[in-house]
């Protein structure tokens, strides 16, 4: 795990956004089969894009064939507001995934809606600490077992936005961001903590995403995502109508 993927990493193409969700959950139950020692730890992402993977995960066959019991739940970012709000990305995925699916509460780990912006952070960073047994992050010792991000046309992922400070952080697992062109402080996982994952995946679909996947890809600094890297390796899962046109 010492090698260092950068976000152009390897990419998979789907016909169909359907067909994209479900070789994403094929992929992931196999991921889980390779690890079948407990825990496997998940980062997910919020948004619109996943809605369609945690609807399919929540359905046959993936509930019979994920490992639930030793499945543990973080997420990537979160808008800070309560947990009700339409807008929280925890909300979503208790609504569409956690609630129909047999995950202990204990193994699901919502980022904090209560205090101020910094303090849930930094009680999130704990949380992960506690998990990680250490308070350092070792290139050997991945802190999550796949990181699912998404990607927004400005290039942001998780909630790291263009130009905003979070980007700095090379200190600090979790942190607050508060971006200038979407609704809501921020909760987000910085680059070192999302870099501490064995496997970071990209699920990108539709044709309004094709111009910022060929930005990242093409590593335009400008995008927050062209600076993600995986201490494992990254892999980009398009649909067709995402995926830029082939190089030659
Ligand atoms: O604000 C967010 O946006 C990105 C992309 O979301 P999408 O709706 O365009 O799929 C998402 O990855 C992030 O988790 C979310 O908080």
């Amino acid at each position: 795990m010492t090698e260092q993927t950068t976000a152009t990493g390897a990419v998979h193409i789907s016909a169909t956004r359907e067909s994209l969700m479900h070789d994403l959950a094929e992929w992931l139950v196999k991921q889980t089969l390779q690890r079948p020692e407990a825990p496997f730890r998940i980062a997910l992402s919020g948004g619109s894009t996943p809605q369609h993977l945690y609807r399919l995960m929540a359905e046959e066959p993936y509930v019979s064939r994920l490992p639930w019991q030793r499945m543990q739940f973080f997420l990537g970012d979160d808008r800070f507001v309560p947990h009700d709000h339409a807008d929280s990305n925890y909300g979503m995925m208790r609504r569409l995934l956690f609630s129909r699916v047999p995950v202990p509460a204990e193994n699901i780990f919502p980022m904090p809606d209560k205090g101020t912006a910094e303090q849930a952070a930094k009680a999130y960073e704990a949380t992960l600490k506690q998990i990680y047994s250490g308070n350092v992050l070792e290139a050997d010792k991945p802190l999550f077992d796949v990181n699912l991000l998404g990607l927004g046309t400005d290039g942001h992922t998780a909630s790291l936005f263009p130009g905003q400070p979070v980007l700095q952080e090379r200190i600090a697992w979790v942190a607050p961001c508060v971006p200038p062109t979407a609704p809501h402080t921020r909760l987000t996982l910085t680059y070192p903590a999302i870099h501490a994952s064995r496997h970071v995946i990209f699920l990108v679909e539709g044709a309004d995403k094709k111009e910022a996947v060929a930005r990242v890809r093409a590593q335009d600094p400008a995008c927050p995502a062209s600076a993600i890297t995986s201490a494992g390796d990254l892999t980009w899962f398009l649909d067709q109508p995402a995926a830029p046109a082939p190089q030659n």
